[in-house]
């Protein structure tokens, strides 16, 4: 990657990439689980990059982390404790103390290095690390769920996509764990890739889910630069009667 151009291949998005205009780069690091990369563009301020694939752009990571977070929280009538997979970059946690009514925020993020980076680079997103909330653990976030049964309200995995670190984060097994983790009435949310690239991952996930919660749905939100322009969530409840409140 050099000035100029970044473009975002992938094998999850076949014959299509995104493009952003790049400014300067300011990290280019392999950690012990991906390539790192921070870079400054032309018009979506720092974007997070990691193994080639695009995270978070300052412009727009508004638009999902504030749906990964409040879709699950404002359905659940007392979401005090709240446990997030994943997001690193810290603007999920931002958006998760905002809430009155979480009490308790759990984060298990398996790379360090993308918290130290995003504490460097992305002030914005990693303002929620300053949460008196916040409880942080460095780990796998599958043995994690698996050492905590019965404690949380709601659970946010909010992953990469299903190649390389996060795969097994799109696996039945994981949403059985998931589901011991839970208190009764708890509410599950995860990254649930797109509708325009993803058809058969998202189809296979809802049926597995619907073996296992009673109320099983997917919402999206539009964001110009993930794939296709938006991303969507599969959400889960335990709790069979909606309105969950
Ligand atoms: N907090 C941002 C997490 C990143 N979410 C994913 C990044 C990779 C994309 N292809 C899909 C969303």
């Amino acid at each position: 990657i050099k000035a100029g151009w970044f473009s975002e291949f992938s094998t999850l998005w076949p014959g299509q990439c995104m493009s952003l205009q790049i400014k300067e780069i300011l990290h280019n690091k392999k950690s012990k689980f991906q390539d790192i990369i921070v870079a400054d563009t032309m018009n979506y301020g720092r974007v997070l990059i990691l193994d080639g694939v695009i995270q978070c752009t300052e412009r727009d990571e508004f638009s999902y982390q504030e749906m990964i977070t409040h879709l699950p929280v404002n359905s659940h009538p007392d979401p005090e404790n709240v446990l997030v997979i994943g997001g690193g970059d810290g603007g999920a946690v931002r958006e998760l103390d905002k809430h009155p009514a979480v009490k308790n925020i759990t984060m298990c993020e398996i790379d360090e290095e993308v918290i130290e980076v995003s504490k460097k680079y992305l002030p914005n997103m990693s303002c929620g690390f300053n949460s008196k909330k916040l409880k942080l653990h460095i780990g796998d976030g599958f043995k994690f769920m698996e050492e905590n049964k019965g404690k949380f309200d709601v659970i946010i995995t909010d992953s990469s996509d299903p190649i390389g670190p996060a795969s097994s984060l799109f696996e039945k097994s994981y949403y059985e764990l998931m589901k011991k983790a839970l208190k009764p009435g708890g509410i599950v949310c995860s990254q649930g890739e797109c509708i325009w690239l993803h058809l058969d991952i998202i189809q296979d996930m809802q049926n597995f889910c619907k073996e296992l919660y009673p109320v099983v749905d997917y919402s999206y939100c539009t964001i110009p630069t993930y794939p296709s322009g938006q991303i969507g969530f599969t959400l889960c409840s335990l709790n069979p009667v909606w309105p969950f409140l």
